[in-house]
């Protein structure tokens, strides 16, 4: 559905050329939630608003459902850009409208006669869950409503790719939680293909099936979110996944430990299983739970354990072998 090849983006001020993206490849594919995130400045805004050519790249192949944007007259432009909605941090809505004039907007633009908007618009209220508020204005709601203004509005024209700068970044938790479910749904019910900007790697647990992480331009760390989560690489996403973990490090038990310290992983139904105590309940082995998450990445249930085994060598290592085949990943904390 996205397809952007070797892209890079210069901003010039003066005599100063910054480069805000450098070379970056990314294939998104139809109905995927995909999120960017990385730290103020690394270039993410920039990147998302290629996707549109809200920001034109200096070089390199924007293409969205299989349409090259950059070689595209302006008015061809403006017809391919209603396939991609957009909502932002801030909402940019029209204040002096009312919700319903505010999603009817682009409806307008598009010139459909007035029965058709009506319909069109109900229709997005429902979706958003916002009829009880069609005729208020900007300013009498709370910023998760607007935010459904701004999702109502962005999807008005059916668009096939919604792109989301940052749009849970001014909300508190639990308003961003309502408007993340809002986000899934909309991808559920309707296949829309959903590209994202945070610097939360919450957004990304909770609703991306892909992420890339985004530093000095470049993309650094790209995968599944749940292999990019248990198996992070480099320093830049270590540093985004421990934002949602625990802040205690286990490293530091190392020396006081009398036993074998053991990172273990493990993903799907598995994780609800008493596998641990069905490898040792044959052993003289004992076990302590150093630290551990038992979570969900979207849909999928995943644990992550550090544990400490005390006993007989020869056991510890019948124990770990035992647990790998089951289908953990049991690795020595390093
Ligand atoms: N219009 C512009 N003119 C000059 N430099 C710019 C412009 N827009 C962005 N930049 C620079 O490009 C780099 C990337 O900026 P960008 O806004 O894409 O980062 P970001 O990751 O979205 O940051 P934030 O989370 O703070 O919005 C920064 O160094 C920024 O200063």
């Amino acid at each position: 559905m996205i397809e952007l090849s070797d892209i890079s983006k210069s901003y010039r001020t003066g005599s100063v050329s910054v480069e805000a993206i450098k070379h970056i490849d990314l294939t998104i594919a139809k109905g995927e939630i995909f999120g960017i995130i990385g730290h103020s400045g690394a270039g993410k805004s920039t990147l998302l608003r290629t996707v549109n050519l809200l920001e034109r790249p200096t070089s390199g192949s924007v293409k969205v459902g299989g349409v090259e944007l950059t070689k595209l007259s302006s008015s061809q432009l403006q017809k391919e850009r209603r396939r991609i909605g957009m909502i932002f941090q801030h909402f940019n809505l029209l204040a002096m409208a009312t919700v319903r004039d505010n999603i009817a907007f682009p409806l307008r633009l598009a010139k459909l006669s007035r029965a058709a908007i009506q319909t069109r618009v109900n229709e997005l209220l429902q979706l958003v869950g916002l009829e009880a508020h069609a005729d208020k204005y900007p300013a009498q709601l709370s910023g998760g409503q607007k935010q459904r203004v701004g999702i109502a509005r962005a999807l008005a024209s059916n668009p096939d790719v919604l792109l989301c700068d940052e749009a849970t970044s001014a909300l508190d938790p639990q308003t961003t939680n309502a408007i993340l479910d809002l986000l899934l749904d909309i991808n559920k019910k309707l296949g829309i293909t959903i590209l994202l900007i945070t610097h939360e790697m919450h957004v990304i647990r909770s609703i991306c099936d892909r992420v890339a992480v985004i530093d000095g331009g470049e993309v650094v760390e790209m995968g599944d979110v749940l292999d990019v989560f248990l198996q992070p690489q480099h320093p830049t996403t270590k540093d985004f996944v421990s934002q949602v973990a625990d802040s205690f490090d286990p490293r530091e038990l190392i020396a006081s430990s009398k036993g074998r310290l053991m990172k273990i992983n493990y993903v799907g139904e598995i994780t609800y299983e008493p596998l641990l105590f069905n490898a040792v309940r044959s052993t003289s082995v004992q076990f302590a739970i150093l630290q551990g998450t038992v979570s969900r990445m979207k849909n999928t249930p995943y644990g992550q354990l550090v544990i400490e085994f005390i006993g007989e060598d020869q056991e510890i290592r019948q124990v770990i072998a035992n647990l790998r085949d089951k289908g953990l990943e049991a690795g020595e904390l390093a």
